[in-house]
C-alpha cells in the first residue's frame, strides 16, 4: 500500500471519523473566497480547504516533478493535470506530508497555516476544470436493461453490442456546472399523449436526473495513438460525482437513429471535488464477469472496478427535508473506466487534459437502487411517496435533487462531497 493511503496517517488537523475528507483523500477543487480575492487552486481536509497555490508560492512542493513550476497559480487544473501521474503522484505525497501530525513545517508555522488553511464554510466552491470534451457512456447492465425495456423491447432490452463494448455519446462540455447550479426546466419538441407523430413544442414534462460518476482525463495522447487499457490509470486524473440531468419526452422522440441530443444538453451538474485515482486504490474490487470475453483491446488486467457508495436525494418545495431516494454503488458498472477510455480512443481519437467521461446512469438490480426517475417511477407508472404525501413520478419545480458519494473502510472515508441542483420553472421564451 502506498504511504498516502496508510489507515494510521492522521493529520495535525482533527478529522471526523464520517469526514469525506480525511487525509488520505486530498482531492483538488477551485476555491472562491467569500469575503472577495483572487479564486485558488485547493485541495480539502476535514472542514478545511487548503490553499495549494499558497503552498506552491511557498516553495513546499520542491519534488523533482514540480519544482519551479506555476501550475497551481492557474484558474484551473489542465496545466497540473497535462504534467502526468508522476507529478500528480508527488502532488499527492507532498501535501501529505505536509498536513501530517508528526510534520512541523505547516503544523508549527502560524502565518503559513493563516494563508494555506481555510474554513470550508468560508469559501464558495466552482468548477476546476476546463472541460474541453464530454462523453456519457451507458455502462450499468440493470440500467440499460430497464430503459431498453421501457423505450423499445422488454424482450430485447440490451442491443447486441452492448456486452462487446461500452456504448456511449458525445455529449455537451459548454453546459456542465459546478453543484450548487440551478437550472430551468427545458423546452423543446415533444409527442403529446394523442399524437405518435406530431409534435408539439412544450416545457419538459418527464424532468429526470441521472445518477452517475465521471472520469477526468489527466494527461491525453496523440491523435492517431490509442490508450492501451492497462494503461488507462496513467491518464485518468480522478472521478467526480455526475448529475446528468434528462428530458424523458424530448429525448423519446428525438433519440432515434442518432441517440440523445437536446434531451440532455441543458445542463450536466458535476460536484466540485475530483477525488484521485490514488486515493480510490485501496477501494479497487474484482469487476462483474465479463462473457462474452472481450475482445483483447478491452480486456482489462484484474477485471477491476470501485466499490463506491453512492446515494441520491430528492427535496420538494413543501418538504422539510431531503429524502433518500436511491442507494446505489459504483460497482454496479459493467465496464469499467480503462475500458471506457481504451474504447474511446482505439480509433486514435485524442483525448485533452480535462475531458469528462460519465459512467452512464449507475442503477442496481434493486429498485431501490435505480438512479433516475424514469425508472424509480417506472415510467411515471409506480410514483415515489413522501413522508408529507406527496408522490413523485418525475421532478417537479423547486425539487432539488441531492447526490453524494464516498467509499469506506473501517478507519476512515474517502468522499466526493455532493453535487447538488434545483429544478427551477421554464423561462418565459416568448413562444
Ligand atoms: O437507451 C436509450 O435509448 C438511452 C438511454 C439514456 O438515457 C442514455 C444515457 O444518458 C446513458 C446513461 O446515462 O446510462
Ligand atoms: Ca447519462
Ligand atoms: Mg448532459
Amino acid at each position: 500500500m502506498h504511504p498516502t493511503n496508510d489507515p494510521n496517517l492522521e493529520s495535525f488537523i482533527e478529522v471526523d471519523q464520517d469526514s469525506h475528507f480525511p487525509i488520505q483523500n486530498l482531492p483538488y477543487g477551485l476555491a472562491s473566497p467569500q469575503g472577495g480575492g483572487d479564486n485558488f487552486l485547493c485541495s480539502a481536509i476535514g472542514d478545511y480547504i487548503v490553499n495549494l497555490a499558497a503552498l506552491e508560492e511557498a516553495g513546499l512542493f520542491d519534488g523533482p516533478e514540480l519544482d519551479g513550476k506555476k501550475v497551481f497559480q492557474e484558474s484551473t487544473l489542465n496545466a497540473f493535470m497535462d504534467l502526468g501521474h508522476e507529478a500528480w503522484n508527488e502532488a499527492r505525497t507532498y501535501l501529505s506530508k505536509l498536513l501530517s501530525a508528526d510534520e512541523a513545517t505547516l503544523r508549527d508555522d502560524e502565518s503559513l497555516r493563516q494563508q494555506v488553511l481555510t474554513p470550508m464554510d468560508k469559501v464558495e466552491l466552482l468548477l476546476p476544470i476546463d472541460i474541453g470534451d464530454y462523453t456519457d457512456f451507458y455502462s450499468s447492465e440493470p440500467h440499460a436493461t430497464n430503459v431498453g425495456s421501457m423505450f423499445r423491447d422488454p424482450e430485447n432490452a440490451l442491443k447486441p453490442n452492448w456486452k462487446h463494448l461500452p456504448v456511449g455519446y458525445h455529449g455537451r462540455a459548454s453546459s456542465i456546472v459546478v453543484s450548487g447550479t440551478d437550472l430551468h426546466r427545458p423546452q423543446g419538441q415533444i409527442l403529446p399523449p394523442e399524437s405518435d407523430d406530431t409534435p408539439i413544442f412544450s416545457a419538459c414534462k418527464l424532468c429526470d436526473f441521472e445518477l452517475e460518476m465521471g472520469f477526468v482525463a489527466g494527461k491525453g495522447n496523440e491523435l492517431g495513438d490509442p490508450i492501451p487499457v492497462n494503461k488507462a490509470d496513467e491518464h485518468i486524473f480522478g472521478l467526480m460525482l455526475v448529475n446528468d440531468w434528462s428530458a424523458r419526452d424530448i429525448q423519446k422522440w428525438e433519440y432515434q437513429p442518432l441517440g440523445p441530443f437536446l434531451a440532455k444538453n441543458w445542463a450536466t451538474s458535476v460536484s466540485p471535488w475530483i477525488v484521485s485515482l490514488a486515493a480510490l486504490e485501496p477501494f479497487r474490487i474484482e469487476g462483474p464477469d465479463q462473457d462474452p470475453e472481450p475482445l483483447p483491446y478491452l480486456q482489462s488486467e484484474d477485471n477491476w472496478t470501485f466499490d463506491i457508495n453512492l446515494d441520491v436525494f430528492l427535496q420538494g418545495e413543501d418538504m422539510d427535508e431531503p429524502h433518500k431516494i436511491c442507494a446505489s454503488n459504483a460497482k454496479n458498472l459493467y465496464w469499467n473506466v480503462a475500458q471506457q477510455l481504451a474504447h474511446q480512443t482505439i480509433t486514435g481519437c485524442n483525448v485533452k487534459p480535462g475531458d469528462l467521461y460519465a459512467s452512464g446512469t449507475i442503477s442496481g438490480e434493486e429498485e431501490s437502487s435505480y438512479g433516475s426517475m424514469l425508472e424509480l417511477s417506472w415510467k411515471g407508472t409506480d410514483p415515489l411517496e413522501f413522508p408529507n404525501g406527496e408522490e413523485r413520478t418525475f421532478l417537479e419545480d423547486g425539487d432539488e435533487v441531492t447526490m453524494t458519494g464516498y467509499a469506506d473502510t473501517d478507519e476512515y472515508r474517502i468522499g466526493f462531497g455532493e453535487v447538488t441542483g434545483k429544478v427551477l420553472p421554464p423561462k418565459d421564451l416568448g413562444l
